[in-house]
């Protein structure tokens, strides 16, 4: 194996754990929690390659599949999926497959990770909200007042932490001398 292959799957169960305990970092709002899984995603796609961040996000959607209580409020099992955040649970598949695959071709300067994360979050909030609108019979408008404008802020403020520390770790990784 690799040090590079040994290097992304040590990391990859590092921010699989991070991702489980950011996911009980809750604010319990109404119908769906402010929490800190925005940012252990934002990070599985900005520090790992596209096929690892994929893959450590769905590992932790099969865990929670069947009944581990790793999604948000120590909630688990597939009827989550099937309730109001499921359509966030999905979309964060799609946040880590976008964003690394867009820092994989366009570089991981603070620009490219601060759009390739843009992207992400603003797929995550659209996906999650309009996810609502037949699990609760919403309009668009209602769904989008519920699930995507809450969190737009928050979600910057977590995007400029993930950017900022994905920068630092970057650099830590890669000056670290190689035996
Ligand atoms: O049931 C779960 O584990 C999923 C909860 C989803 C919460 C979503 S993720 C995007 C948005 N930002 C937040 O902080 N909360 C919602």
């Amino acid at each position: 194996m690799t040090k590079e292959k040994i290097h992304s799957l040590t990391l990859a169960g590092i921010l699989l754990a991070v991702l489980v305990v950011c996911s009980q970092i809750t604010i319990p709002l109404p119908l769906v929690p402010l929490t800190l899984q925005t940012f252990a995603i934002g990070l599985i796609a900005s520090l790992l390659p596209v096929s690892y961040a994929v893959e450590v996000v769905f590992a932790y959607l099969v865990l929670g599949a069947i009944g581990l209580p790793v999604f948000a409020g120590f909630s688990g099992g597939f009827a989550v999926f099937v309730g109001p955040t499921g359509g966030y649970l999905v979309s964060f598949v799609l946040y880590a497959l976008v964003t690394s695959l867009y820092l994989k071709y366009r570089g991981h300067s603070f620009i490219d990770l601060v759009v390739a994360n843009v992207i992400g979050v603003l797929l995550n909030l659209l996906v999650g909200s309009l996810w609502m609108i037949p699990v609760l019979h919403l309009s668009i408008k209602a769904a989008l007042a519920i699930g995507f404008v809450p969190f737009l802020i928050p979600g910057v403020i977590k995007l400029l932490v993930v950017v900022l520390l994905a920068g630092r770790l970057q650099n830590t990784f890669s000056n670290a001398p190689q035996n």
